[in-house]
């Protein structure tokens, strides 16, 4: 069956948004050596690269893969690390990307393991923001917008791993 898909958040109105995102990072982060962001595969894949291509000063790269959805729209709530960073993150700078918040049990596992890391500092920075859902407290400290409670694609986020590709953000009229 088609998806029937309804645009809730433009290219023009992401780019405005990742600006925004961008300029409190660099701002925040003016004077440290260097800055390690992590994107959490698959989803952060689009925002990751869009953000980092606007940040300044010495800026490395690491990647994780955290999964809690299936096939379906729900989470699991049983939150799996996948694939682990290549780099120890001890005494490091450490920028977590997401594409999206949502309960918070992702964000959440992860936070909780990179601490017992030694990290020299650790924020998180979510494109997407569902505070609606929210079920574990994680402070997110950049987001770039909040949406309702409605299931999204594009921009990184998929329905059955289609849709990651879309240049905005969706809603599926019929799921
Ligand atoms: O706040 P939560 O309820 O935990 O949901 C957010 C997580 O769900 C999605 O990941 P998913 O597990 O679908 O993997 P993906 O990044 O490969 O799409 C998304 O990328 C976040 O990581
Ligand atoms: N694709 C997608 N994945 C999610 N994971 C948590 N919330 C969402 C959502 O709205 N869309």
């Amino acid at each position: 069956m088609k998806h029937e898909l309804k645009v809730m958040i433009t290219e023009a109105e992401i780019n405005q948004a990742l600006d925004k995102m961008a300029e409190k990072i660099n701002r925040d982060y003016q004077g440290v050596d260097s800055l390690l962001v992590v994107g959490l595969l698959k989803g952060s894949v689009l925002v990751m690269s869009d953000l980092v291509r606007r940040l300044d000063g010495n800026v490395h790269l690491d990647f994780m893969t955290a999964s809690s959805y299936g096939a379906g729209t729900e989470s699991s709530g049983d939150v799996k690390i996948v694939m682990d960073l290549a780099r120890s993150i001890n005494g490091r700078h450490v920028l977590i990307v997401e594409d999206i918040i949502d309960t918070g049990r992702t964000l959440s596992k992860v936070c909780a393991l990179l601490k017992t890391r030694n990290p020299a500092s650790l924020e998180v920075a979510s494109f997407l923001d569902k505070p609606s859902r929210r079920v574990v407290d994680v402070p997110v400290k950049y987001v770039g917008v909040e949406i309702p409670d409605e299931f999204v694609v594009g921009y990184g986020l998929d329905y059955d791993e289609a849709y990651r590709q879309l240049p905005y953000i969706a809603t599926v009229l019929n799921p």
